[in-house]
């Protein structure tokens, strides 16, 4: 059996347009939905992510505000920046880039956001609403999984899912969100004693431990669909010969750029599975696609308008 590959690339640029139509008729109505992000310091991969977040905003003529402080910046001062935001009408959508440098709590900046403009669904508010399955704003990258499963065909109810990580940006929304859509949900991480016990038995698998190339084939149900959240750097060549013995297409995109992308996932375990999200191209393409519509749904939040209409809520 050859393994599907789930593009989510080709899902994002769907939601997207779906996203531009909603942006026009709240524009229509005179209600032209407005996000900030916020980026302390100059993190490269964060740079890159934020531009990528306002150019994405452009194109679906969201009017998006890139605020940009210095690493030193303090906690107080990002609580200030944070109060202003909060007070502005024409602010829907707050996000506050991360990781933030070490000197800040990143739990009390998420916790300053309004909840009501939290368009990352980190304040605990949203997370607890999510939790007993109340509408609030869902964390972007795992919202984007399940519209990976869903626009896949994949169905969620009954199947025995296992989520390898428990981070509260990626693993504890994604196993909330599989429990809430009637998946039976085992949630792995690094106490776990014997990991393949549990990945084994996975229909539905999920990783994100950001360890390159940790699920091997041996670790993996034939026929099982894996959904790979890891983005890992590899900018050394015998780690891209290690992972990805024989494969030239990947060496010749190392010697091009001088790194490459990978995943949690051995490539070699795409061959048991019945479909897959690659790295990249896969999940990552989602998170800002489902910022968009995060972007929407505070917007309409915001003024009692129902998010029911929303393609998707
Ligand atoms: N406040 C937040 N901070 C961070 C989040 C988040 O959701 N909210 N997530 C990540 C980074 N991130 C967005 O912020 C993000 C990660 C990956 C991608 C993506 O498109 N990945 C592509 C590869 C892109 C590349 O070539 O580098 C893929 O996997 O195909 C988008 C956004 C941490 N911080």
């Amino acid at each position: 059996m050859s393994a599907r590959v789930l593009d989510g690339v080709a899902i994002a640029a769907e939601i997207k347009e779906e996203v531009g139509r909603e942006v026009r008729s709240l524009a229509e109505a005179g209600a032209v939905p407005g996000l900030t992000v916020v980026l302390v310091g100059s993190d490269p991969a964060s740079e890159i992510y934020v531009r990528s977040k306002v150019k994405s905003s452009a194109e679906l003529g969201i009017a998006s505000n890139l605020i940009t402080l210095g690493v030193d910046t303090s906690q107080a001062e990002l609580l200030g920046i944070l109060q202003q935001l909060n007070e502005d009408d024409a602010v829907d959508g707050i996000l506050v880039q991360l990781p933030l440098p070490r000197h800040i709590d990143t739990r009390a900046i998420l916790e300053a956001v309004d909840p009501l403009k939290d368009v990352d669904g980190f304040h605990p508010v949203n997370v607890g609403r999510l939790t007993i399955g109340q509408e609030s704003l869902v964390p972007c990258t795992p919202a984007g999984v399940m519209q990976v499963l869903q626009r896949s065909g994949i169905a969620v109810r009954g199947r025995d899912c296992v989520m390898v990580g428990r981070s509260d940006i990626v693993g504890k929304p994604m196993s909330t969100l599989l429990l809430n859509a009637g998946a039976t949900v085992a949630v792995c991480h690094k106490e776990t004693r014997d990991l393949r016990e549990y990945t084994r038995r996975a229909e539905i698998l999920v990783v994100a431990t950001g360890v390159p190339g940790l699920i091997t084939p041996d670790m993996v149900a034939e026929g099982a669909v894996l959904i790979d959240v890891g983005i890992n750097r590899l900018d050394r060549r015998e780690d891209v010969e290690r992972l990805f013995p024989g494969n030239a297409a990947k060496l010749a995109a190392f010697d091009k750029r001088g790194s490459v992308l990978v995943g949690d996932f051995a490539p070699q375990s795409y061959l048991r599975s019945s479909a897959y999200t690659p790295v990249p191209g896969g999940v990552g393409a989602l998170t800002i696609a489902m910022l968009m519509h995060n972007t929407v749904k505070a917007a309409r939040m915001r003024r009692s308008l129902p998010t029911d209409v929303l393609e998707f809520a």
